[in-house]
């Protein structure tokens, strides 16, 4: 689509505003462009003795007021009139102003709501690899470049194209030879200020640019600030973010240097342009070609056309900033939403799984589930282990359909996965993420966020049965105590514990505990996990872990090793075997019987 195109779509449904925001600034030019008129024929024709040579419509208006006579006796008819005109075209520039600040407005509101709304219905994948800072950068700042351009730039644009065409009018019917000497430069000033945009476009996107790469840069360094400091990183931070700000820097300079030279170049253009008409003016007057009211008419149009035009390399510089900040949020707009390829049915989840010969990539050629076969009967708990990097999250990422699987068929109750809606198939699932993220609110609206019109007593419920409703009530504020940016005022495993919460507050057929018991010590794993079973008898709970202790009690437990199932069993039949399973049993059994000795000889 081309820009302009995208241009007029942002206007839809503001556009009536926006005709009678220019129909406004017609009016206030053409109201401006009467005023040198009438001084005109007062001192040529009211003052002095020369006949009328003005527009009909003021012709007739000095018949109608009684002829020259009256309005010579009465000069302060035309200070009136003037004054008049003055104050229409202050009202109609204040209409001009509100009507298009409000059309700004509604389509700034429009653009941000239909950004945010995208942005949470784009891929997973478009969130994993995207940059947040960047993001936000294009939400707010180059929303804002958009909506400064429909609220000055754009009725600017009318202004200027109005002034020159009113101008053109008025003063053909004076002089023709004055209008020729008049507008001479005007074409020149125009042709300059297409070439400085063009040049400057391309520099505004380099700022552009940068200044999203310092927000990221200021973005990561703030949320992982304890890391940092942990690391005694600082000085390292502090070096990169002044070479970004230098850069940031040199590119507003190149801009700044571009923009002086713009304006000192059509300054001088506009000055000669002045100069020109007023010694050919004046010239002219002194022969007698053109009368003195003429040339005020002349200097006045020159000085009231030239501001306009001087003005257009601003705005057309300020268009190259807001076409790049439209491409920008256009880039965004023009991802695809999350599609929904299959039927999109919605199926009642009963919690039967069974993956048949699944593989997943996610980048074309490396594999990271291979040929995954296993069956999973309503209510039972699959426990998946592995070492780091086998493919243990990917596998219940399928599930929640975050990610497609390339090859194979995982059926949900007999359903193919890819059939069901994703958001139906989300909303069956409860995952409680490895690393879980708790808003900046309260203790109680973090657990309520998965069922908004839960009560106390269910939220105390889920509470307990991550073992945390204690820790909670513990506290001065109990449930209402808020919780810090990503909840730094709780523990790892408190935290964790309340994201556990949270999924268990809704009942959900399907249950997944990625790596999620890992901040807490064993003890509680085992309350939780013994709630768990109380509670969710009827679930079908998946849980990763690393510790054997937390997936020895599970119905299946499997294997997976470079994307593939080693083995799979329970844990009976699991230690039997060699392999994977039963060396992290081993080392697992080993370190708490040294830790029991230890503990022992301490005592
Ligand atoms: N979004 C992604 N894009 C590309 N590759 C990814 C992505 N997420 C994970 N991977 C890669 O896929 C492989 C499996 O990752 P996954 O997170 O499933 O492993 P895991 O067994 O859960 O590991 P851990 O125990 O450390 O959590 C890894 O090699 C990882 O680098």
């Amino acid at each position: 689509m081309t820009k302009m195109k995208k241009l007029l779509k942002l206007t839809k449904g503001n556009r009536l505003l926006y005709i009678t925001a220019i129909l406004s600034i017609a009016v206030a030019t053409f109201v401006s462009m009467i005023q040198p008129m009438i001084i005109k024929v007062t001192l040529d024709s009211i003052i002095g003795d020369k006949p009328i040579d003005a527009p009909v419509a003021i012709t007739n208006l000095i018949a109608k007021v009684g002829g020259r006579e009256v309005l010579w006796r009465n000069i302060w008819i035309c200070s009136l009139a003037i004054v008049l005109l003055t104050c229409t075209r202050g009202v109609f520039l204040f209409l001009k102003g509100k009507l298009s600040a409000q059309a700004a407005e509604n389509i700034a509101r429009n653009m941000r709501t239909k950004l945010y709304d995208h942005i949470q219905n784009l891929p997973y994948k478009y969130h994993v690899n995207a940059e947040s800072g960047d993001l936000i950068q294009r939400c707010t700042s180059d929303v804002e470049t958009v909506r400064k351009f429909f609220a000055n730039q754009l009725v600017q644009i009318g202004r200027s194209f109005f002034m020159v065409t009113f101008a053109l009018i008025m003063m053909l019917s004076l002089n023709v030879k004055m209008t020729f000497i008049a507008m001479i430069v005007v074409p020149f000033i125009f042709v300059f200020s297409y070439v400085f945009f063009k040049k400057i476009k391309h520099t505004f996107e380099e700022a552009d640019k940068q200044e999203g790469v310092l927000t990221s840069i200021l973005q990561e360094n703030l949320s992982g600030v304890r890391v940092v400091k942990a690391f005694g990183r600082q000085s390292f931070e502090i070096e990169k973010y002044e070479e970004e700000n230098k850069k940031y820097r040199d590119f507003t300079f190149k801009l700044i240097k571009l923009l002086s030279n713009y304006w000192s170049l059509s300054d001088l253009l506009c000055m000669t342009q002045i100069g020109l008409v007023l010694i050919s003016g004046v010239y002219f007057a002194v022969s007698g070609e053109i009368s003195l009211g003429t040339l005020v008419v002349f200097t006045t149009y020159e000085g009231m056309l030239l501001w306009p035009v001087r003005q257009l390399g601003r705005i057309l510089s300020d268009m190259g900033k807001m076409t790049v900040s439209l491409g920008r949020i256009t880039e965004i707009l023009d991802v695809p939403v999350e599609q929904e390829y299959g039927k999109a049915i919605k199926p009642e989840v009963k919690g039967e799984i069974s993956f048949e010969n699944v593989s997943f990539e996610y980048e074309k050629e490396q594999g990271v589930l291979h040929d995954i076969s296993f069956k999973v009967n309503k209510g039972e708990t699959v426990a998946i282990v592995g070492p780091t990097g086998s493919g243990k999250s990917t596998l219940v990422h399928l599930l929640l359909r975050l990610y497609d699987y390339n090859n194979g068929s995982i059926k949900i109750d007999g359903t193919e996965l890819k059939d069901i809606e994703r958001k139906w198939m989300r909303s069956n699932v409860g995952i409680v993420l490895q690393e879980p993220f708790l808003y900046s609110r309260t203790i109680k609206e973090n657990i309520k966020i998965a069922k908004l019109d839960s009560e106390d007593v269910e939220i105390h419920n889920a509470a307990s049965s991550a073992a945390v409703h204690e820790v909670i009530t513990s506290f001065e504020n109990g449930y209402d105590t808020i919780v810090g940016e990503k909840g730094v005022t709780l523990s790892g495993g408190q935290r964790q514990r309340v994201a556990i919460a949270r999924t268990l507050i809704k009942d959900m057929p399907i249950l997944i505990f990625d790596d999620s018991l890992s901040a807490v010590d064993a003890e509680t794993d085992r309350i939780i996990r013994t709630e768990l079973n109380k509670k969710s008898s009827d679930n079908t709970t998946f849980i990763i872990s690393h510790r054997i202790s937390t997936v020895m009690d599970a119905d299946k437990i499997i294997v997976l090793n470079h994307g593939k199932i080693e083995s799979m069993g329970t844990h009976d039949e699991l230690i039997m075997e060699d392999g994977i399973y039963r060396r992290i049993w081993e080392i697992q059994n080993s370190l708490d019987t040294f830790a029991e000795e230890k503990k022992a000889c301490n005592e």
